[in-house]
């Protein structure tokens, strides 16, 4: 972990377990995964963008006033994606810095709308993702999946085409295995998409929207009712709603908790009032990740060290934290248990030593 994200109300011994731990990570963008590194080198190959190269002034320009600022900014990196081998470039190099986590399975949400009708052709997109896949497993050993989400604003337009990218058989990656929905929610009424998801799962796929990100537990009940969701991106606002949590809970619907995305977007004011305790109380499956890191200024071993002080872990407390990430996944069940098996083997051995 770099110097800049060890948080000092963490034990520095609780940081190098973190690091070391094998981790799922299940909700995290793939542009908003670009790390610096990864922006300068778009940037440089596309050099009419507006988006800086220099790291410093990446981080100011990473600074949001509200989720609506942020979407534009997200936009804009989106922009520096154009060609096929930048998809390549981005998937394989986000894998990297995935790896050198120690993560070892990763359900990475891309938007292949935002690709297409930039002029990407479809079927050049799909094999290079794949490709970056593939590569990414045999060099970094980390297993990667694809969600493909609709990106909501841009309307009913960019549904029919995720839904049909998704379920077309000439065209559907192998890696594909789950349908989202993302973007702002306020205004972007959850049940007009389920014509959409309805296609998606007759077609295999898992249903995980966003939802009670920045906006209230009906939207999470929408989500669950008409988009029949199997997790929730976020779900932040469930916290308001004692008959949703109990719903979650006793369902087995785990949330995808990013805490410190929750901060940058404004959608929380702080972390000291994050709702994550509330959602463990109430004994709903919580995992974490951590949604589009470099631009909220983070990383998954930040997020779980930030849970580790929101939720008072230790080590055991983290490995369980790890495994509700393994298990809410949709590896299949001998995947699942290697993970959990590694996990488990590595937190013996580092509270034996
Ligand atoms: N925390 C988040 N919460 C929600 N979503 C998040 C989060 N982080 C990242 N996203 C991503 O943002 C995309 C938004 C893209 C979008 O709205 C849009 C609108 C109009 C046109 C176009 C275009 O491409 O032409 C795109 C989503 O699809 C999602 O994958
Ligand atoms: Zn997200």
């Amino acid at each position: 972990m770099t110097e800049h994200l060890v948080d000092p109300d963490v034990p520095r011994d609780l940081h190098a377990f973190i690091a070391g731990l094998p981790k799922a990570e299940l909700h995290v963008h793939h542009v908003g995964s670009a790390s610096p590194r990864i922006v300068s080198e778009l940037a440089a190959r596309h050099a009419d963008s507006k988006v800086p190269t220099d790291p410093e002034a990446l981080v100011d320009y990473f600074t949001f006033t509200d989720f609506a600022h942020f979407i534009d900014v997200y936009l804009s990196v989106v922009d520096l994606i154009r060609t096929p081998e930048d998809v390549r470039l981005l998937t394989y190099e986000v894998a990297r810095d995935m790896a050198r986590q120690q993560v070892r399975y990763a359900e990475l949400t891309i938007t292949p709308f935002s690709s297409t009708r930039r002029g990407i052709d479809e079927g050049a997109f799909m094999d290079a993702i794949e490709d970056a896949r593939k590569a990414a497993e045999a060099e970094f050993g980390t297993v990667l999946r694809w969600c493909f989400d609709i990106p909501g604003e841009a309307g009913l337009e960019s549904a029919e085409e995720t839904a049909r990218l998704a379920t077309d058989d000439r065209l559907r990656p192998e890696g594909l295995v789950s349908f989202g929905l993302g973007g702002p929610e306020i205004g972007v009424a959850r049940p007009q998409f389920k014509p959409y998801f309805d296609r998606a799962i007759a077609a295999g796929l898992h249903s995980v929207p966003h939802a009670g990100e920045t906006t209230g537990p009906q939207t999470v009940w929408e989500a669950l009712i008409d988009l029949r969701a199997e997790r929730i991106g976020h779900g932040t606002s469930s916290a308001q709603d004692p008959k949703l949590l109990a719903h979650l809970a006793e369902r087995r619907i785990p949330l995808e908790v990013c805490p410190t995305s929750n901060i940058a977007t404004r959608a929380v004011r702080t972390l000291d009032e994050h709702p994550i305790k509330e959602f463990v109380r109430a004994g709903v499956p919580v995992t974490i990740n951590s949604d589009d890191p470099p631009m909220f200024g983070t990383d998954l071993n930040n997020e779980y060290a930030v849970a580790a002080r929101l939720l008072g872990l230790d080590e055991r407390g983290l490995a369980d934290l790890a495994k509700n990430g393994v298990e809410a996944s949709f590896l299949d069940a001998p995947g699942k248990a290697r993970i959990a098996d590694e996990i488990d083997t590595y937190t013996a051995a580092w509270l034996a030593s």
